[in-house]
């Protein structure tokens, strides 16, 4: 356990590092031994004049004195010395840490485990990465997160209150208006009343004599208000007097609780702007850990692709599957004795061939599947794949691919279950990678590629730049679900058959190849990855001499064996990891450059 830090010791003066570090003063320093006490045991270090290694060093505090500092093992760079009056090792700021070298050399791990993926973190980023773990980060964040929350919460109260009262003061503002309104009417009235009773007095003295009495003249000057002509009675005129001073009375109450109701509400508008620049305080706060565990789960996501990488790797970058076609009319000529090996019992020697695995007569589309389901991922995470069916006409390449004819999708092959999956796989980490597909599909004839998915089929270009390959203007159907893979495999596939009426061939003795792109960003980190699936029915295998071609078959056979042959050289010098690989001998192998060197499955 650590103490951290105390933040006065910042005021007492700066902290000296450079000028006592490998000083005199070290040794002379008040608290420079570290001491054999418990504390130093339970963290086994032992520091020592003379025994110097990088994690050591020297602090001086002013007012406290000078102490040998030394980074842990298992926290791999928090500096920490002992403190005797604390008994108990002290934490040093990470600030400090920066300045010394080792902590900068140390600070460079994190941009290598990046590089190449996120560009460089930075140093101070990268040192609070490694002296963090995940959970605490996270712990951090859920707190923060739910501080945000409650006050959240509060400002939407004060919201409302404030709402509240703004409504109230405009009613009330209104029934001021009203009241003034009246009182004034009532004002004018009145004067309009006193203004005509000396006339009505005088005019009644005439008649009855001088002492004419105020209560009379009220009634007078009422009656004429009520322009009635009729006299008004001093009780009215004193009933409306009452009523004038009472509602000024209320009017000044008015007046008063406006102020007062003005008052509570300015002083709450105080309150809402103090709390907004909390909370702003607050999200700052939470945006910096947000960004620290961000930069955590980027590490833990590169790692995860680079582990899965491996293990891909590790069972083998190329794998070789044979299935063995079911066929009870022909005699048997190949048998499975076990999952890996197949053995050739036609013909008088017997061979034995080894694969990654073999599936009998019996298998089912599913667990054929399921051997290349794994590489699928791969896919998803930004690596190219290439899955390829080999072998004779009729031995079931596309009932493996696509499925059975003539409804391939009643029991549908590898690559629709391939293109579900990565569906499946697209729609799961929905949260935290947004998914584009486009599908292209092409077939290779006679050296020519031909685009399957434009109406009127035409042939394209390849372009290499590098070890990038484009097909120039290739059509790339953007697909959101099922429907739109079975519909660019029909467009395809009958594109396909009229291109082989009008060529006079069988689509069989061309190659056919889907290509799935695969676009990611992840939506934590905006990381792009750029993955493709690339599906080959090859054609068929059969040598030229065994089917007895000629002419325009001939040629087309030719065609053929010198595609399938140079995948055979680009394969084996794969294997042996020749420096030149033939990718250029043929369309076929130029087209699935991409798809076979380097990291690619
Ligand atoms: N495992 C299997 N189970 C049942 N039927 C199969 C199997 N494999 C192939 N078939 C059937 O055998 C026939 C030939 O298969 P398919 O057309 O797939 O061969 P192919 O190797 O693609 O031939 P091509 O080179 O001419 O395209 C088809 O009718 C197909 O449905």
């Amino acid at each position: 356990e650590w103490l951290e830090f105390p933040l006065e010791w910042y005021s007492e003066g700066a902290l000296e590092v450079d000028d006592v570090l490998g000083g005199s003063e070290a040794s002379a320093g008040q608290g420079g031994e570290a001491p054999s006490g418990s504390n130093a045991q339970a963290v086994n270090v032992e520091i020592s004049e003379g025994k110097k290694d990088e994690r050591e060093g020297v602090i001086k505090i002013p007012g406290k004195g000078v102490f040998q500092t030394y980074i842990f093992e298992h926290r791999r760079n928090v500096h920490c010395y002992y403190d005797p009056d604390e008994s108990a090792w002290i934490k040093l700021p990470l600030k400090w840490e920066l300045k010394t070298d080792v902590a900068k050399k140390l600070g460079t791990y994190g941009p290598e485990v990046a590089a190449g993926f996120e560009g460089a973190l930075s140093r101070e980023k990268s040192i609070i990465m490694q002296n963090e773990n995940y959970d605490e980060m996270a712990a951090k964040l859920t707190t923060a997160e739910r501080k945000l929350e409650r006050r959240e919460v509060r400002v939407k109260k004060l919201e409302e209150e404030n709402n509240y009262l703004k409504s109230k003061i405009a009613e009330v503002e209104e029934l001021l208006a009203t009241t003034k309104a009246e009182c004034s009417a009532t004002i004018a009235q009145v004067e309009v009343l006193q203004r005509e009773r000396p006339v009505t007095a005088k005019s009644r003295g005439g008649s009855g004599g001088g002492g004419a009495s105020a209560a009379a003249a009220a009634a007078v000057a009422a009656a004429a208000a009520a322009q009635t002509q009729e006299t008004i009675s001093k009780d009215e005129l004193k009933k409306l007097y009452d009523g004038v001073k009472s509602m000024h009375k209320v009017y000044l109450q008015l007046v008063s609780e406006t102020k007062t109701q003005k008052e509570f509400t300015s002083k709450k508008i105080t309150e809402l702007k103090e709390s907004m620049k909390r909370l702003k305080q607050c999200g700052s706060v939470t945006e910096e850990q947000i960004e620290e565990v961000r930069t955590l789960y980027r590490r833990e996501a590169l790692q995860r692709k680079l582990l899965y990488n491996q293990l891909q790797e590790l069972r083998g970058n190329i794998r070789v599957f044979c299935r063995v076609r079911n066929e009870t009319s022909a005699k048997m000529s190949l048998a499975t004795p076990n999952d890996q090996d197949v053995v050739t019992v036609g013909g008088n020697d017997k061979k034995m061939f080894q694969f990654d695995r073999a599936f009998g007569v019996n298998s089912t589309q599913d667990e054929v599947y399921s051997v290349v389901s794994p590489i699928i991922t791969s896919c998803a995470d930004g690596y190219n794949v290439s899955i390829m069916a080999y072998g004779q006409t009729g031995s079931g390449k596309t009932y493996t691919m696509l499925g059975p004819s003539p409804n391939p999708f009643s029991n549908p092959g590898v690559n629709v279950r391939a293109i579900q999956e990565l569906f499946r796989l697209c729609a799961e980490r929905k949260d935290t990678t947004d998914y584009t597909m486009h599908i292209s599909m092409v077939e290779i004839y006679n050296e020519c590629i031909q685009d399957l998915l434009r109406k009127d089929v035409k042939q394209v270009d390849l372009r290499s730049t590098g070890t990038k390959v484009t097909l120039v203007d290739i059509t790339e159907q953007p697909i959101g679900k099922e429907k739109d893979i079975l519909d660019a495999l029909d467009q395809g596939t009958s594109n396909r058959k009229v291109a082989a009426t009008k060529m006079n061939s069988q689509s069989s003795r061309s190659h056919l190849v889907l290509i799935l792109t695969v676009i990611g960003k992840d939506l934590v980190t905006g990381t792009r990855t750029k993955g493709t699936l690339t599906l080959c029915d090859l054609a068929g295998s059969e040598r030229v001499g065994k089917t007895g071609a000629t002419g325009e078959q001939l040629a087309e056979a030719a065609f053929i064996n010198k595609s399938l042959t140079s995948l055979g050289q680009v394969f084996a010098a794969l294997r042996d990891n020749q420096l030149h690989v033939p990718y250029r001998n043929s369309k076929l192998t130029h087209l699935l450059m991409p798809s076979l060197g380097g990291d690619a499955k």
